[in-house]
């Protein structure tokens, strides 16, 4: 019996997953209305909130996508992950967790409740604000370009070039960022924070304005999905030690105070910013059923987000394609 290529297969096979993808991104693209654009920062309130795009990228160099996977977007809190594995490279996984702790807190990101309730005001996680300030005090580097450039280092890495910052955002942010500011002020007072306030926020602020696009935050997803090895430099960039447990802080804190409920309903790991992005990883499984079986990771952008500062629309595209593709790593 004549038997297909190995290569047709592939197209193929890549083919019906552009085609699934193409599908469900027309589907859950009207969901996006039900969503807002985040409007606290002054300079994402006016983008298209319609937009809805995806792009998977797989450890053979395979990159699938649909939609608006080509725009450019800022990281905001899916830079939460960088630094911290960052800040883990250059001091250690002992030294950073003795200044922030890996629990979830159920409240919203950018909440200061806890920090007085529970003495000495350690933040939670590095996913929430608090905690991600503190942790971009600790990149090593005296000055705050210093810091950043650790970060951009081990972004170009990753994602094989340069990152650049979207100024109009850092700057709308910079000027509105009262409650960030309160927070800073708050982990001096109690000696979290290890430079000045205003350092520390202007590297939190420029990290999360970091520009990017879909394909380059399912490169990082990747990246965690093979536990810190980079398939096309073919190098391990991360320990092991590391990449697990940036991937636990996504599935318990990474989707903010609806962690648990994407644990629970979607059930990969996975991290958000309140511009829309999604970044996510499938790790590879024996049960899984095709047409997915190895590892992979996933970008995910669609700026119009719901009451917990997810992308609506991108948290359903994503439900989606773990129930069809059986990612669910319970
Ligand atoms: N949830 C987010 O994406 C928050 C990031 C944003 N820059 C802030 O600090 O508020």
């Amino acid at each position: 019996m004549l038997q297909a290529t190995p290569q047709e297969d592939k197209t193929r096979d890549d083919g019906q997953k552009k085609a699934s993808l193409d599908a469900w991104v027309t589907h859950y693209q009207s969901y996006a209305a039900k969503g807002q654009n985040a409007s606290y920062i002054p300079a994402l309130e006016h983008i298209n909130s319609s937009q809805l795009g995806i792009c998977i990228a797989e450890p053979n160099g395979t990159i699938i996508h649909s939609g608006d996977w080509e725009v450019p977007f800022t990281l905001q809190s899916i830079s939460k992950v960088i630094s911290f594995m960052a800040a883990c490279l250059g001091c250690g996984i002992s030294y950073v967790l003795e200044r922030v702790d890996v629990e979830p807190t159920g409240d919203a990101f950018n909440s200061i409740t806890r920090l007085e309730m529970h003495k000495p005001g350690k933040p939670f996680n590095p996913m929430i604000n608090a905690g991600a300030i503190t942790v971009s005090s600790l990149l090593p580097g005296k000055s705050p370009q210093q810091k950043l450039e650790v970060l951009y280092s081990l972004i170009e890495k990753l994602i094989g070039k340069r990152p650049t910052i979207n100024e109009e955002v850092f700057q709308s942010e910079w000027k509105t960022a009262h409650r960030n500011r309160a927070l800073a002020h708050y982990l001096k007072e109690t000696g979290f924070l290890e430079s000045e306030v205003e350092e520390a926020l202007e590297v939190y602020l420029k990290q999360c304005s970091i520009e990017v696009n879909t394909k380059d935050i399912a490169l990082i997803g990747l990246v965690l999905a093979l536990d810190g090895y980079h398939p096309i430099r073919k190098e391990q960039i991360l320990p092991k030690e590391i990449a697990r447990l940036t991937k636990a802080l996504m599935l318990t804190c990474g989707m903010y105070n609806a962690s648990g409920k994407f644990a629970a309903f979607v059930g990969v790991p996975a991290k958000s910013g309140v511009s829309g992005g999604i970044m996510a990883l499938a790790p590879s499984s024996t049960r899984r059923v095709l047409p997915l079986q190895g590892e992979f990771g996933i970008g995910i952008y669609g700026p119009a987000i719901d009451e917990y500062g997810n992308s609506l629309a991108g948290g359903m595209l994503l439900q989606q394609i773990a129930q069809e593709w059986d990612l669910n790593i319970f």
